[in-house]
């Protein structure tokens, strides 16, 4: 069984993430693989250099990210024109990485794919677990982790549908407004609903 598992901009999907490894459930994440298809040299790297310019690289060639990401956070086309270059790849190598985890003998696998729904990836999973915060506390800890003003911190949340909206559309709810004990019981609940309906 393949699960979605999604949210909004810093509700949790990471510290989820961890906390599903811990548990030994293989989870494939779509940021790690964004990361990697544009290291230097890779052909999505060269495709992002011919649309973007070397204005976006640091001294040492790679992707200034935070550069870009003001860029295509400020910009919806210039954000359209990133996802037409790198989503392709992703999609290819996090299919790829399931099939290897299947035939190892995980009978759940995770995607960690934080634009499921804006990207109408729901065709990739069986089912799709939402991570859940509301939007201040979404903001409050962007603004922590990221060290960004508010303004920046806005912008990234309207990149995105509302996070009201992809919990209504889940088929299981993680909510992570609370503690991250409270947090990680949600997760071993729902291991155990997944484990007795993957059983033989
Ligand atoms: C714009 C970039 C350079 C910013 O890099 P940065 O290191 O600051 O952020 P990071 O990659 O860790 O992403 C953090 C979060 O931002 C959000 N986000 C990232 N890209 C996008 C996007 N194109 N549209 C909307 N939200 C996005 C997601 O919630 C993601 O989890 C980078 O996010 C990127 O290359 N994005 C395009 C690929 C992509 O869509 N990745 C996300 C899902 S595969
Ligand atoms: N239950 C919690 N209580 C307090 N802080 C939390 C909780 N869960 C996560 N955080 C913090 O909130 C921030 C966002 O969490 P995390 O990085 O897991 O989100 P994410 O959805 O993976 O983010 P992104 O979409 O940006 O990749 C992190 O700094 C994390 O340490």
């Amino acid at each position: 069984m393949i699960l979605g598992l999604t949210g909004g901009i810093a509700t949790g999907k990471s510290t989820v993430t961890a906390m599903l490894r811990e548990q030994g459930i293989p989870v494939i994440d779509a940021d790690q693989i964004a990361r990697e298809v544009v290291e230097l040299g890779k052909p999505a790297y060269e495709a992002i250099v011919r649309h973007f310019g070397k204005e976006i690289l640091l001294p040492g060639g790679q992707i200034d990210r935070k550069k870009l990401g003001e860029i295509v956070f400020s910009d919806e086309a210039e954000r359209q024109k990133l996802n037409a270059i790198v989503h392709p790849e992703v999609r290819r190598v996090m299919r790829e990485e399931a099939e290897a985890a299947e035939k190892n003998g995980a009978k759940i696998v995770f995607m960690d794919i934080p634009l499921l729904f804006e990207s109408k990836l729901q065709h990739m999973v069986d089912k799709i677990v939402v991570v859940y915060a509301p939007a201040h506390l979404q903001l409050a800890r962007m603004m922590e982790r990221d060290e960004f003003e508010e303004e920046q911190a806005q912008k990234r949340l309207r990149a995105q549908l509302p996070i009201e909206q992809k919990r209504a559309d889940a088929d299981f709810v993680i909510d992570n407004t609370g503690s991250r004990e409270e947090t990680e019981k949600q997760v071993i609940q729902l291991l155990g609903r997944l484990k007795a309906e993957t059983a033989p």
